[in-house]
C-alpha cells in the first residue's frame, strides 16, 4: 500500500500538537516532529486534499505532498526514534538502542507505522497513570492499541489478561511483534473498531481521540467492572468539558485531570 507524505513548514510547536490531533481525527496514522516543520503519513485511498487545506486553513499553513513506499516510511520512523524515559518508572526503546538502567520495566518497541512509542504527552501521561494503578491480577482493556505499548505495560504490571484492539491492520501487525519481543504472554490482540466486547474489564484504557471515546463511551462505561478505572487521553484542554458532561449520566467518579502541553489524560473509577 501506497502512501502520502506530507510536509508542513513553518510550523510551530503548538501547532504541531494541535495538527496531530486534527490531522488523526482525519485518518492520518504517524507524524514525525522535526524542529520547524512536521510530517503526516495517511493511505493513499484516505488523502483528500480538501480536508488537508480545510485543517491547515486554521493556521493558514502550506503544505507540499509526496507519495512513498512502506518501506521509507519505515526508515524515517527508525532515524527518528530515541528512547523515552517515564520517570524511574518505563523506558521506552528499540532494540537497536542500548538497554536503559535504573528503571522499573524496559518496553522493546519497533517503530513501525503505528502510533505509541512514549514520545507523545497522550502516551506518556497514560503510562504515568498506569503507574498510579495496581494491575496486579486485573482484567484491562486497551481500545486502540497502536504499538501494543499500554497493553505491553498491563502485562508487565502483572495484569491478569489483556485485551488489545485497534482498527489499523498495521497496529496489530506491529503490535503482534512487539508483544513477542517483549515476552507478554497475557496480551490478546484483536483488529477491531468498536469498543464493544461483550467483557468486564478492571481497567480499561482508551487513548483515541474526543470523537471516539464519545461515540464509544457507554461501552466503556459499562464494561467497567465495580470500582474499575477507566483512562481516556488523545484529548485536547478544551475537550474536557464535553467529556465530562457526556460522563454525568453515568455511576463514575472522576478522580483527576492531568495535561502535558495541550493534551489531558483523564482518569476515572466506576462506583463501588
Ligand atoms: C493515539 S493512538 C494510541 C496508541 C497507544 N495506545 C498509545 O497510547 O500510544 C490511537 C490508536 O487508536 C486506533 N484507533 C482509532 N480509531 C479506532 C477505532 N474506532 N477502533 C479501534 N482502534 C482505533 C488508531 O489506529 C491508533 O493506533
Amino acid at each position: 500500500m501506497n502512501y502520502i507524505q506530507v510536509t508542513i513548514q513553518p510550523v510551530t510547536e503548538e501547532q504541531k500538537e494541535i495538527l496531530v490531533a486534527l490531522l488523526s481525527n482525519e485518518g492520518y496514522e504517524g507524524f514525525v516532529e522535526e524542529e520547524t516543520s512536521m510530517k503526516a503519513f495517511i493511505s493513499r485511498d484516505l488523502f483528500s486534499e480538501e480536508a488537508l487545506a480545510d485543517v491547515l486553513a486554521v493556521y493558514q499553513l502550506s503544505y507540499i505532498s509526496e507519495t512513498i513506499e512502506k518501506q521509507n516510511w519505515n526508515k524515517v520512523w527508525e532515524s527518528n526514534f530515541d528512547p523515552v524515559v517515564v520517570n524511574d518508572f518505563v523506558a521506552i526503546r528499540a532494540d537497536f538502542h542500548e538497554p536503559i538502567k535504573d528503571v522499573q520495566h524496559e518496553i522493546l518497541i519497533t517503530p513501525k507505522m503505528s502510533f505509541g512509542t512514549g514520545h507523545h504527552a497522550t502516551t506518556f501521561m497514560m503510562i504515568e497513570e498506569m503507574g498510579k494503578l495496581d494491575i496486579d491480577q486485573k482484567t484491562v482493556f486497551d481500545f486502540g492499541t497502536g504499538t501494543g505499548i499500554l497493553a505491553i505495560l498491563a502485562d508487565k504490571l502483572g495484569a491478569a489478561s489483556v485485551y488489545a484492539i485497534d482498527n489499523d491492520e498495521w497496529s496489530i501487525e506491529n503490535a503482534t511483534e512487539n508483544v513477542e519481543k517483549n515476552n507478554c504472554g497475557n496480551v490478546t490482540l484483536q483488529l477491531a473498531d468498536t469498543a464493544v466486547t461483550g467483557k468486564q474489564y478492571d481497567v480499561i484504557l482508551a487513548n483515541i481521540n474526543k470523537n471516539i471515546i464519545l461515540s464509544n463511551l457507554d461501552a466503556l462505561i459499562t464494561q467497567l467492572s465495580t470500582s474499575g478505572h477507566l483512562l481516556l487521553s488523545g484529548l485536547l484542554v478544551e475537550d474536557e468539558s464535553e467529556i465530562s458532561d457526556a460522563l454525568k449520566k453515568y455511576d463514575i467518579t472522576h478522580l483527576t485531570t492531568n495535561s502535558k502541553k495541550q493534551w489531558i489524560c483523564m482518569v476515572f473509577k466506576a462506583k463501588s
